[in-house]
């Protein structure tokens, strides 16, 4: 299916104010309700990494689990869970992180990367880039490598992504949203 920006731009509603005063949260639910668009979403990825070196997918808590199922279901993948603290049983590594509304720690399991391992790291946004850089540290202390940061939506304002590309990450967004949109 063609890609096409302007439906998936249309069908990500702004939520001034929420979860707090000065945040336009950028909500994807119109988005994962359109089959059509998680269409276009999933094979605009799964193109761009079929033959790629890519051996993980990184899932992030919790929008990003989303795409991370489909991702590695479609590239026959392991899928990799980087979750809020607490939540994963056995052995983890954790990071201390901070976003545009809140702080937090992020942990994946000891056992489930090792050194050779190319990551596809998945989230549905790009802000701040603190969750996505945290998720990396996790990465590259089990010994594997980040093979790019992928997000539907990028908001540059907040400067994320040309931080986590600073870092020496390729990042890949599918639609910006400047602040005033
Ligand atoms: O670039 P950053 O400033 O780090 O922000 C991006 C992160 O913030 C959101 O997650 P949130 O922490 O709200 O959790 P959720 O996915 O559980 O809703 C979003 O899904 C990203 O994971
Ligand atoms: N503005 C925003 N909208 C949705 N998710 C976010 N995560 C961090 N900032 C966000």
């Amino acid at each position: 299916m063609i890609f096409d920006e302007f439906t998936i731009k249309s069908l990500i509603r702004p939520v001034p104010g929420f979860p707090k005063e000065g945040v336009t949260f950028r909500d994807i639910t119109p988005l994962y309700q359109s089959p059509r668009a998680m269409r276009m979403v999933a094979d605009s990825l799964i193109q761009r990494y079929v033959e790629s070196p890519v051996t993980h997918i990184g899932a992030i808590d919790a929008r990003g689990f989303l795409l991370g199922a489909v991702l590695a279901y479609e590239l026959n993948k392991p899928l990799i869970l980087f979750r809020k603290a607490g939540k994963l049983p056995a052995d983890c590594l954790r990071e201390a992180y901070s976003t545009e509304y809140g702080e937090a720690h992020i942990e994946v399991h000891r056992d489930a990367l090792k050194e050779g391992d190319q990551v596809l790291l998945l989230d549905d946004l790009i802000a701040t880039g603190g969750t996505f850089l945290a998720a990396a540290r996790l990465v590259s202390q089990l010994g594997a490598e980040v093979y790019e940061a992928a997000a539907i939506i990028d908001l540059p304002d907040l400067g994320g992504s040309r931080l986590i590309q600073d870092a020496g990450i390729a990042t890949f967004t599918l639609c910006a949203f400047e602040e005033a949109e």
